[in-house]
């Protein structure tokens, strides 16, 4: 590689000149270089002649992000400071993370993916064809990256993106604004990354009829196909890169579950959608059962969406209750899943593997109210039948939590707590202020995608975001710090608990999560608890000590910040 970060000398040496230097965003400082640094890597007249400070830089920066006119042109001039000084983009997002987040990953990052072929300025990361898996190899070489280099990688198919469905090769930018937040909120060095788009095709037929559409125009390919071009991808990618974590996102409900149940005992890998918004819904479950005063165990649980996230979040719901001491069967059956043909139900045609364990006995649900136009019985019924504490929504049907079902949940629960997980914004299952003023401000409220405080009856209402955002930054560090080869059921139950032991929601309009705004706190101690069970699993390569102390301090020294180091010209 040209540039390499030198640890015994703590600087970045590089061979690259001139204009080389300016446009490799890792490397490139524009006008903070100094003009010893210009000389040096032959820069003199190639920037403006003042030097300028990093503070000087960001606060600029910042001008010209808040002149733009629109989210998605504030999504773009960060996109296209990310490409020019990564440094320098992470600064800005550190200081802003509340207000940013939003444009750098969802709701925004939505519209970015649906206009990607228009707004496209430059590559990012590493595209990879169906149409050439020969390629794949030398694609992955070409990053100059070896060995050692990659701690993380995040991939995606572009299939199921957020709820918003197959964008095709425009789901790289889902890729990126993952590894935004990896970097944002546990500083996992970006220079370490890579986000990777396999482009399968695309059933989306705007896309496929759009000359400007960048990614192959043809339709998704059979699943014969499909398998072994991920058979390839995951064989290469742990070969070149053996210590990254393969962090799958937003792929179909067809394929994720089953490529996550393939690999996860082979590879270091994990399903973000899957696992990591488990763990999420996971703390806040607990965080709000805690302000209930009434036991998990006791609970009941309707999940509205019984897709790659619903049944994320039902699995680790049931054996989180299985470790308050319910059986296996009690635990799954304190669980109501929900899908397009209504409730999960015993011999119900169609339901997909891993719905299965959740179907109901018919017997139970033989005289509850069915609905030929959803073909099966209705999330309105399943609530009036069940009467859930906890309803949860991962269904991407925006407002599908009706008044009317929001009433009934509340007559019979004195704090029910509603998570509309739907992202982006249009498609949560509810809004916040509905949800408030239809159970009297009793409701303990989650959204996905972030939402203004409500104020209802003289009380502020902080909404709690439950975003798997809030864990897998932690948990990827965590993993990394530990050297983990395996993420396993230990290291997301520790994370859930971890997130869990930040919240307080018994004040009155508290919320039930911890805030985004304090990301990187909550992140350090999810890691500490991520490590410290990779230790317990057995899969930790790198035996930390044991203590807290320890842990901690390994956990911090490993967080990068965005600071420009030493720079050497070599
Ligand atoms: N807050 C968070 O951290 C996360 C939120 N999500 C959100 O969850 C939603 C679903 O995502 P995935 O599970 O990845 O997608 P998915 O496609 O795997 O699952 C969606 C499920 O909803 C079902 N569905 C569709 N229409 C329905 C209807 N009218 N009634 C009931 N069910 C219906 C589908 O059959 C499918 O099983 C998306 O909006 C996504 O943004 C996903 C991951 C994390
Ligand atoms: C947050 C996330 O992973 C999703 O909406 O798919
Ligand atoms: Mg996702």
């Amino acid at each position: 590689m040209e540039t390499k970060w030198n640890p015994a000398e703590g600087r970045l040496e590089t061979r690259a000149r001139g204009r080389a230097v300016l446009a490799d965003p890792l490397l490139n400082r524009g006008t903070a270089f100094t003009q010893e640094e210009r000389r040096a890597l032959g820069l003199t007249g190639l920037v403006p002649p003042q030097v300028l400070t990093q503070d000087q830089q960001a606060a600029r920066a910042y001008q010209q992000y808040r002149a733009q006119p629109t989210d998605l042109a504030k999504n773009v001039y960060l996109t296209a400071l990310h490409d020019r000084n990564r440094v320098l983009f992470y600064r800005l997002l550190g200081e802003h993370l509340a207000e940013m987040l939003p444009i750098v990953y969802t709701p925004t990052v939505g519209t970015a993916i649906e206009r990607y072929s228009y707004e496209y300025r430059r590559p990012a990361g590493v595209y990879l064809s169906v149409d050439a898996p020969e390629d794949i190899e030398r694609s992955l070489l070409a990053t100059g990256l070896g060995p050692d280099d990659v701690d993380l990688v995040v991939v995606t198919d572009g299939e199921a993106l957020l709820g918003i469905g197959d964008w095709g090769v425009g789901g790289i930018d889902i890729a990126v604004g993952k590894l935004a937040v990896y970097t944002a909120a546990a500083g996992i060095d970006p220079s370490r990354t890579l986000a990777v788009m396999l482009d399968v095709g695309t059933n989306r037929k705007e896309l496929l009829d759009d000359p400007l559409y960048l990614g192959n125009h043809h339709e998704r390919v059979d699943q014969v196909t499909y398998d072994s071009f991920i058979e390839s991808y995951i064989g290469i990618t742990s070969r070149l890169f053996p210590k990254a974590l393969l962090h799958w996102e937003d792929l179909g409900p067809a394929n994720a579950r089953r490529i996550l149940d393939a690999y996860r005992d082979k590879v270091f890998t994990w399903n973000d959608d899957i696992q990591g918004t488990g763990a999420v819904n996971l703390a806040a479950v607990l965080g709000g059962v805690r302000a209930t005063g009434v036991p998990l165990t006791d609970h009941r649980i309707v999940i509205f969406g019984a897709g790659t996230a619903g049944i994320g979040v039902a699995d680790q719901l049931r054996d989180a209750l299985v470790i308050e001491g319910l059986s296996p069967e009690e635990a799954t059956a304190r669980v109501w899943a929900v899908d397009r043909h209504g409730l999960l139900t015993q011999g119900q045609q169609g339901m997909r593997d891993f719905q299965i364990r959740y179907a109901r006995p018919a017997a139970e649900v033989a005289d509850w109210r069915h609905d030929d136009e959803v073909g099966g019985i209705p999330l309105a019924e399943v609530v009036k039948q069940a009467r859930p504490t906890i309803l949860i929504g991962t269904s991407g049907q925006g407002g599908s939590f009706t008044e009317e079902i929001v009433r009934t949940m509340a007559a019979d629960t004195e704090r029910p707590i509603i998570m509309a997980m739907s992202n982006p914004t249009r498609l949560a299952e509810a809004v916040p202020a509905d949800l408030l003023a239809w159970t009297d401000g009793r409701a303990l409220i989650a959204t996905g995608s972030p939402f203004e405080p409500v104020e209802h009856e003289g009380t502020t209402y902080t909404i709690a975001q439950a975003n798997n955002a809030l864990v897998f930054p932690g948990l990827g560090l965590g993993a990394i710090v530990a050297g983990a080869d395996r993420i396993t059921d230990g290291m997301l139950s520790a994370v859930a608990h971890a997130v869990a032991r930040h919240t307080d929601a018994s004040v009155p309009g508290a919320p039930i999560l911890p805030p985004i705004a304090r990301l990187r706190e909550t992140t350090v101690d999810v890691a500490v608890a991520v490590a410290r069970a990779a230790v317990q699993d057995g899969v930790a390569r790198e035996q930390p000590d044991g203590t807290d102390a320890t842990v901690e301090e390994r956990v911090r020294a490993a967080m990068w910040h965005p600071v420009y180091p030493p720079i050497e010209a070599v």
